[in-house]
């Protein structure tokens, strides 16, 4: 008997925030609910499903709230400030989805686990930041920033500045034995914001460090140990391009693995954004014959689950 297709969705920034909206947790919510449709119009549709989001942005609020209040109360780790990003947003989506689901008459629970992502301490990306968070600023202002709080700041993709962290690499989820027991059973929330980034100590217990995961990687990280069929990356955008922004803007559709891996090493993605999106669909599509990655925007999945649109890769 053919089993239900396992996917792993990935969840962009525009999935939890309207940048025409005050950030603020009401609004936060409000758009939850309205990607919670999308997102129960999938489960709905013959898939088992589990999702990832990113926390970019509300991590860095967090961060920023608990440095501003830093002579009434102690600041917050950074490593606790991410498991509090995964909290919140795991909450709205409990919530917007629960919602969503029980209007399609599907009675399912939803459940965010948090999660704790091994990294490895040694790894490169300590001495290298590259993972935007928090809001944007104009060059001025996170120059001033950087010079004032020690920020490492950025250009984010051709739309502003932003302070970036180390972005390790995703290398074992902690949960992931509680994540397989509750598949069957539950929409699980896991491996929010990349997971909490931990290095494991010599006498197996785990330290938190100061760093954010991507999302993308942890959801391939994810997809891979649920067997999963598919890796759907939703962001803003509904195919990722060659040439992006420029006249001759080509955007890609049906891709090889060895496409996509030219197009990388031809430079067409923008780290921190796009670019750690095709490589992890590269990684999920290569790591067993049949796996497919789609990168596409949220309104869009069900057709490029449909094979319609989106960029997918496959082996
Ligand atoms: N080659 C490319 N093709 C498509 N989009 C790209 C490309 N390079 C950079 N981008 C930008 O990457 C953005 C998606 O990354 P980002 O906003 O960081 O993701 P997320 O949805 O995970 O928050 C797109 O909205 C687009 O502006
Ligand atoms: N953790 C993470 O990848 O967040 P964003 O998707 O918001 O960048």
């Amino acid at each position: 008997m053919n089993r239900i297709p396992r996917v792993v969705i990935a969840l962009g920034g525009n999935a939890l925030e309207d940048k025409s909206m005050p950030s603020t947790a009401e609004a936060q919510l409000e758009v939850v609910k309205k990607t919670s449709e999308y997102i129960a119009e999938i489960s709905c549709s013959n898939y088992e499903i589990a999702v990832v989001h990113g926390n970019g942005p509300q991590v860095g609020r967090i961060l920023l709230a608990s440095e501003a209040a830093k002579d009434i109360t102690p600041p917050m780790p950074f490593d606790v400030c991410g498991a509090m990003s995964q909290g919140y947003i795991g909450y709205h989506i409990q919530q917007g989805l629960k919602l969503a689901l029980a209007k399609r008459n599907r009675i399912l629970p939803v459940v965010t686990v948090v999660t704790q992502m091994v990294v490895n301490k040694d790894d490169k990306a300590f001495q290298n930041p590259t993972k935007p968070i928090g809001p944007f600023y104009s060059e001025e202002e996170a120059k001033r920033l950087a010079a004032e709080k020690g920020y490492t700041v950025k250009e984010d993709a051709g739309r502003g500045w932003r302070r970036v962290v180390a972005s390790p690499i995703p290398e074992r989820i902690v949960e992931i034995g509680t994540i397989k027991t509750l598949w069957d059973t539950t929409i699980t929330v896991a491996c929010g914001g990349g997971g909490i980034p931990v290095i494991e100590n010599e006498d197996g217990s785990l330290k938190g460090v100061a760093a954010v995961i991507d999302k993308d990687f942890a959801a391939e990280r994810l997809a891979e140990d649920m067997d999963a069929d598919i890796l759907m990356i939703l962001t803003e955008v509904e195919k990722a391009s060659i040439n992006f922004k420029k006249p001759n803007q080509e955007d890609l559709s049906v891709i090889t693995i060895e496409e996509a891996e030219k197009y990388i090493e031809e430079g067409h993605f923008a780290p921190g954004s796009m670019l750690p999106k095709v490589m992890a669909s590269v990684k999920f599509a290569k790591s067993k014959p049949g796996r497919k990655s789609i990168i596409t925007s949220l309104y869009k999945s069900m057709d490029a689950l449909n094979g319609l649109t989106g960029t997918i890769i496959q082996g």
